[in-house]
């Protein structure tokens, strides 16, 4: 698949050898020992993982400010530096080795790392929601994947970009990089098995060649990182789901397929991506179609609240979904539920192109009511004989647009996609099982794109 596979520690994998970036230097953090130690209060916490369009929509509640590490058993010992390798490579390598080991504690990490860094900064706090677990873990591998990638500078400066202005929307400085490290720092010394000075050394050298270029961008950055726009028309078509348009003041810069980060006014700091299901036009209108989760806030209130005249905040455009413009193969997209927004947005740019390549969409649902996109994909398959659209609906086979069954089964059932280049778009479980019944059937791992929002 794109980039980067299924990952539960969200690293990169070990790449070749090679340099550090040009020119960056490592630079010295405060030292981590004088960080003020984090209380020793339980940490209650939701039982429900985020999903995608919806990650981290539980219940905002207050944070406990006390997180609990689990000191963990028997210590393994880290593999010393070897003697091919240069000190770049040793620091990549003992970053990804000590962030495998802290991954069963993930959720007690993030809060001690946020304890540690409100304790340090204390205005850092008011930039995050009152439950903090899961922008703190986001927060903690938008550091920690470029740091894992310091002995590849081919593919970290690719990566700097995105995740600054992530940086910048959250509206982090680039004074703050500092005490970030010494926060990070501090939180897995608590928690890596195998933490020893070696170990620290190695990650503070790569904290230091990963943050230095980031701090640097903030530092130069022209154009603020939020843009705002205005909600101009909301349509609920069920109990669970609504269709919404927003009028941003200036034209969000984006490609279709891409999703922003919003926030609402109904819920602050709580932000969401959301992918807009129209390609960018001249006049920046932005639509949306949100399902509500269950216990989810934000798209709760976005499908029952969010009216006319609310005003969002529009953070920067993310997302790997897209085509490769240098491939001349055909494509298959496949959509479940609301996750057919950026497929109808890259169909919509397709139909734009000189050349367009033939493109099979199929979309699903569980009943005809989530198939949102589908009666503008027929219009648009209609009027140019390169797209084929394909409908499954789970239940309600009787409705006569769709063929029932799941996604994946249709998807296979619907021909050889071996030559193709595949997107999906949807929930992980989706996307988890489409791709492996496709990889089953002979499509290469490295022909499927998919946006990896699974923790
Ligand atoms: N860029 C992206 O990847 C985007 C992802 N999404 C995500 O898409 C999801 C859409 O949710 P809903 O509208 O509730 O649709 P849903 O999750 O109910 O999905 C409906 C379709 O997906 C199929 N499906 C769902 N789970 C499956 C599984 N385990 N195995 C096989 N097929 C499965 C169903 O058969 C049905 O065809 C959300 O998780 C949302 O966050 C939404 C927009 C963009």
């Amino acid at each position: 698949m794109s980039a980067e596979p299924l990952s539960q520690d969200g690293l990169a994998a070990p790449g070749p050898a090679s340099a550090g970036p040009a020119g960056a230097r490592p630079r010295r953090l405060a030292p981590v020992r004088a960080v003020p130690p984090p209380p020793t209060t339980p940490i209650v916490r939701p039982g429900r993982h985020a999903a995608p369009e919806d990650a981290a929509d539980t219940p905002d509640r207050p944070t406990p400010s006390v997180p609990t590490p689990q000191p963990p058993s028997p210590q393994p010992r880290p593999e010393p530096a070897r003697a091919d390798e240069t000190a770049e490579q040793h620091a990549a390598r003992r970053v990804r080795q000590t962030w495998t080991e802290v991954e069963p504690h993930a959720d007690e990490l993030a809060d001690w790392f946020a304890a540690l860094l409100f304790s340090l900064a204390p205005d850092v706090r008011a930039l995050f929601p009152a439950r903090v677990t899961e922008p703190a873990r986001r927060l903690l591998r938008s550091l920690v994947l470029p740091m894992s990638t310091v002995d590849r500078p081919g593919e970290l400066r690719p990566m700097l970009e995105p995740l600054v202005r992530e940086h910048r929307a959250l509206g982090l400085r680039a004074e703050q990089y500092e005490v970030l490290g010494v926060a990070l720092i501090g939180a897995m010394r608590r928690f890596g098995r195998s933490w020893d000075e070696p170990t620290e050394h190695a990650w503070v050298r790569a904290f230091s060649l990963a943050a230095g270029p980031m701090e640097q961008a903030v530092r130069a950055a022209a154009v603020p990182a939020v843009a705002e726009g205005t909600v101009v028309s909301h349509r609920r078509l069920s109990w669970d789901l609504a269709v919404l348009h927003v009028a941003p003041d200036a034209p969000v810069p984006h490609r279709a397929g891409q999703y922003l980060t919003v926030e609402i006014p109904q819920r602050p700091r709580m932000w969401r991506p959301l992918s807009p299901a129209r390609a960018p036009r001249p006049d920046g209108l932005l639509e949306f179609h949100v399902r509500a989760v269950e216990g989810g806030w934000v798209s709760r209130a976005m499908v029952a609240h969010a009216a006319p005249g609310d005003r969002w905040r529009l953070g920067p455009p993310a997302g790997r979904l897209g085509l490769d413009l240098r491939s001349a193969r055909e494509v298959l997209m496949v959509a479940g539920g609301t996750g057919g927004a950026p497929v109808l947005a890259l169909c919509e740019d397709m139909a734009r192109w000189a050349r367009p390549r033939p493109c099979t969409v199929f979309v699903g649902g569980r009943v005809p009511e989530d198939l949102t996109v589908l009666d503008r994909l027929h219009e648009l398959a209609e009027a140019h004989p390169w797209l084929a659209v394909a409908a499954v609906c789970e239940d309600d086979p009787l409705d006569e647009r769709t063929q029932p069954g799941t996604l994946p089964d249709a998807v296979v059932r619907g021909g050889d996609w071996s030559r193709h280049d595949v997107l999906l778009s949807g929930s992980p479980a989706m996307i988890r099982a489409t791709a492996s019944a496709l990889l089953v059937d002979g499509v290469a791992l490295d022909r499927i794109t998919y946006d990896p929002f699974t923790e």
